[in-house]
């Protein structure tokens, strides 16, 4: 995959560019509606899925006409997003700072086609894999893998951080109702507070950890393992019951050799599945553990299937590409600095929060392929909570504020939960259907005034309130419907908005999948933890670092000083008996 020429050079930019200048303000969905009957089938696609209905795309409500989607499609042509797709799916090394391929498509490759790595088929590797976690699994599920004392396991603690830690746990939250196996929990955060908490609420004899690190190396990761080692040998007084209770999901055999699990209990995965990309390998157990392993599989065909659309459709109709170019549009004209995603469904809650990461470490980016520093705008801010909660907590800045927020609306069209006679998705969906209506329509002065007026109030109010009450409207949303939240939909989903992202990155000429950025705070820490030992005042950072580390030292000192100059209080002492009964009846 080459580099490109300046993308602000490129004619198609140009014109973009010089369209935006022209029109870009006088565009408005409203006016677009009306002026043409047939916009909504124009400007939405579906995706049929085999067995769980079609999705629907619709991306009419934004600020798009025919004459700036030829740009914008001609604009992927022009910057080789064809050939850049094809480089991936055929494995060339397009992570070129880390020298690998980028592979997530071979992990859910379910027609097996064989994908050559350095000569190699990576295929049975990735087959064999899958037969190892379809084996666990049915061990777990089925209850024979038994723990130390002789019980089957019923909790499962998955540990690891990005992209060790968000997929998985996103997936498990999305997909709770096909759960048949274990109880699924996530420790990620370094703060012993994660863990602890966890730890209070299930038995070691019954607990399986899963410690799912890509290099193995990662500090959050392999400082909780221990913790979490150390735990369960101390409560089943042998360590060899580690070797019941803890799995490893990484690319780095030596490391979990070295941490003390059995590489046979060990699942791999390779260099070229990145870390935000790799819920699809190994990284994926705790999801089959807790949706069983075929539901498993539906996920990987979901994103399968999304692969072959991506593939193989036109870029006109090809979902993550229309995603794609409709977000530079706004990131590049519009300067708008975030996208938000909103899904109306409360099984979702971790999506944005996964996107997060997956959007913002793979086009969080200022240097190009050649090394160049970018004059344009790459990846937006991501964010997002699910809707209705979202309403009532920031959407008055997305219809009110200064700033265009484009936005994803995420909505299945039935719900696994019907209760009340289904009487809560319908006053959900409603409001999913006001919001992307509302947002586009706005409210004029008129309308605004009519409705104070009608109202009964006195017009010298009105006059003072009205421009409060003016919705401007003409802020733009995607609008993603399925049927229903299945493995298979949710593979699909994930699979539109990876190579969505894919896209972008290949248009702003970055590369999608290192993430160097994240390497100097870790450096750094590793220098600081030195700093905080010890009483003594550190001088060798600059002035604010200094000043916070020796404020958190003395502090230190003076809780030290009060423990022990404070006499015993009731509440010290109620804890110590409520502590000291529990350890009795662990020990019981
Ligand atoms: O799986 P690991 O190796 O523990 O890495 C966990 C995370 O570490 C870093 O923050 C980055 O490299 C992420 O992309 C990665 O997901």
């Amino acid at each position: 995959m080459e580099s490109r020429p300046n993308l602000v050079i490129e004619p198609t930019w140009q014109k973009l560019n010089h369209f935006y200048k022209e029109f870009g303000s006088k565009i408005n969905i409203m006016d677009l509606f009306a002026q043409d009957p047939k916009r909504f089938e124009k400007f939405s696609t579906t995706i049929e899925t085999p067995l769980d209905g079609p999705i629907l795309i619709d991306y009419s409500k934004n600020r798009i006409n025919d004459e700036v989607l030829k740009l914008l499609f001609q604009l992927a042509r022009d910057r080789g997003v064809e050939s850049a797709r094809d480089a991936m799916f055929s494995a060339s090394k397009i992570n070129f700072t880390e020298n690998r391929s980028v592979l997530h498509i071979a992990l859910r490759n379910r027609k097996n086609r064989p994908i050559i790595v350095d000569g190699k088929d990576v295929m049975p590797e990735v087959n064999a894999v899958l037969d190892h976690m379809k084996s666990f699994c049915d061990l777990i599920i089925s209850k024979k893998w038994k723990g130390y004392s002789g019980k089957p396991i019923e909790d499962v603690v998955n540990i690891g951080i990005g992209g060790s830690d968000l997929g998985p746990l996103m997936v498990t939250e999305a997909l709770k109702s096909f759960a048949v196996g274990p109880r699924v929990h996530f420790v990620s955060n370094i703060d012993g507070t994660h863990l602890a908490e966890v730890l209070k609420k299930v038995n070691p004899e019954t607990t399986l950890f899963i410690i799912a690190s890509k290099t193995f190396t990662t500090q959050e990761t392999i400082t909780n393992a221990v913790s979490a080692k150390t735990w369960l040998v101390a409560a089943s007084g042998d360590a060899s019951a580690v070797a019941k209770h803890f799995v490893a999901l990484s690319t780095n055999a030596e490391k979990v050799r070295e941490f003390g699990i059995d590489t046979n209990n060990m699942f791999g995965f390779w260099d070229w599945v990145g870390g935000r990309y790799s819920l699809w390998s190994a990284i994926g157990l705790s999801i089959a553990l807790n949706i069983g392993y075929d539901n498993f599989v539906k996920l990987l065909e979901g994103a399968h299937y999304v692969d072959e659309h991506f593939v193989n459709t036109p870029l006109e109709k090809n979902v993550p590409v229309i995603l794609a170019l409709i977000g530079i549009w706004y990131i590049n004209f519009y300067n708008s600095e975030t996208h938000a995603l909103l899904p109306y469904d409360q099984y979702l809650h971790r999506f944005a929060a996964y996107f997060q990461q997956g959007d913002m470490e793979s086009n969080g980016k200022y240097v190009t392929r050649n090394g160049d520093q970018v004059s344009y705008s790459t990846g937006p801010i991501v964010w997002g909570e699910p809707g209705t909660n979202g309403q009532h907590a920031f959407y008055q800045l997305i219809h009110q504020g200064t700033r265009l927020i484009p936005a994803d609306f995420i909505a299945p069209a039935c719900t696994h939960n019907p209760i009340s006679g289904g009487k809560h998705h319908k006053i959900l969906l409603a409001n999913f259907l006001a919001q992307t209506e509302a947002l586009a329509k706005g409210k004029s002065l008129e309308e605004a005034a009519a409705e104070l007026k009608a109202s009964g109030m006195p017009a010298d109010q009105i006059d003072r309130i009205l421009p409060h009450k003016v919705f401007q409207g003409n802020r733009p949303t995607n609008s993603i419907v399925c049927k229903m939240i299945t493995p298979f939909t949710l593979g699909a989903l994930i699979a539109i908005y990876e190579h969505k992202i894919f896209v972008q990155g290949v248009i702003w000429d970055i590369n999608s999948f290192d993430q160097w950025g994240v390497e100097l705070g870790k450096q750094l820490a590793k220098a600081i933890e030195k700093d905080l030992e010890g009483s003594n005042k550190i001088s060798n950072h600059d002035q604010s670092t200094n000043g916070l580390v020796n404020f958190i030292k003395s502090c230190c000192i003076r809780s030290v000083e009060e423990t022990v100059q404070r006499p015993q209080t009731q509440s010290s002492r109620s804890t110590r008996t409520r502590s000291s009964k529990r350890q009795k009846l662990e020990e019981n």
